[in-house]
């Protein structure tokens, strides 16, 4: 694990301990979002724009974007606008969200969410069923395969569906082998554009992993995407989902940045 990670995983577990002891698995599995009927992601993106529009106020790289725009005025303007689905980051240190902005998000808008975090705990799977969440992501690069089997058993358990998100070959062989047995319309696969060591992100990773992806699984290319015309390259080469944050999160009005992107898109 790189050192960036390494910082953000431990303070994760940290932060996770305290949550532990105020709310036990039982509260959790209590609280009403829990036995919700959930959305599905991969559905979602397969019949609509494909792109998960991201609620995302800083990131250690950009620090913060000063979007003006509340969480329920971003996250509505995305569903309007025609999102597939809402990331809705809940970590607290670094991306300045929580498990609060999760649960407003859920009763605002009826599309797929997908609680980004940095998941290393079966608690937090409970936690992302319990705050309203359709989807979990897990980063082929914070786990090791038997913690990220144990994970994604649960969260398919509880009926939440799952973006593994991968940054080179030998991670999207490790999920590949994990997922072999799993249904094809539970689960999907993310490219992560950016290096977590420089942060610099590229649209190459996206266009050299494609090769290898099984057919029948949904690809998705993650971060640094601001040009239309780069999300139409990705689709003709059968990217069939698209995650974008900070071009809409650095405008006044991400639900209405989100819109125009969309139209060119489809132009
Ligand atoms: O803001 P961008 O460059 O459009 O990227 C969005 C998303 O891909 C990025 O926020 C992200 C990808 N993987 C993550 C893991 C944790 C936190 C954040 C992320």
């Amino acid at each position: 694990m790189n050192d960036i990670l390494k910082k953000i995983t431990q303070q994760t577990l940290k932060d996770l301990s305290v949550r532990k002891r105020n709310m036990t698995l039982s509260d959790l599995r209590s609280m009403p979002g829990y036995g919700r009927k959930t959305f599905s992601l991969y559905e979602s993106l397969k019949n609509g724009s494909g792109i998960i529009a991201e609620h995302k106020r800083q990131s250690p790289s950009k620090g913060s974007f000063k979007c003006p725009a509340d969480l329920e005025k971003v996250v509505k303007g995305y569903e309007k606008a025609g999102a597939s689905a809402i990331s809705c980051l809940t970590d607290e240190p670094f991306f300045g969200g929580s498990l609060k902005d999760l649960q407003s998000a859920r009763n605002y808008v009826k599309i797929p969410l997908l609680r980004k975090d940095f998941m290393v705990d079966l608690y937090q799977v409970h936690e992302a069923r319990a705050y309203g969440a359709d989807a979990i992501l897990l980063i082929a690069a914070c786990l090791d395969d038997e913690q990220m089997k144990t994970l994604a058993i649960e969260a398919l358990n509880l009926n939440l569906e799952i973006l593994f998100e991968v940054h080179n070959k030998e991670e999207l062989d490790r999920v590949m082998q994990l997922t072999q047995s799993f249904n094809p319309t539970k689960f999907v696969i993310g490219v992560n554009n950016r290096d977590l060591k420089k942060f610099e992100t590229s649209i190459e990773i996206s266009k050299s992993l494609i090769a290898h992806f099984p057919k029948d699984v949904l690809a998705i290319s993650e971060s640094g995407i601001s040009d239309p015309e780069v999300v139409k390259e990705l689709k003709q080469i059968s990217f069939q989902g698209f995650l974008i944050g900070e071009l809409f999160m650095k405008t006044d009005d991400p639900g209405s940045a989100l819109k125009s992107f969309i139209k060119s898109v489809e132009e």
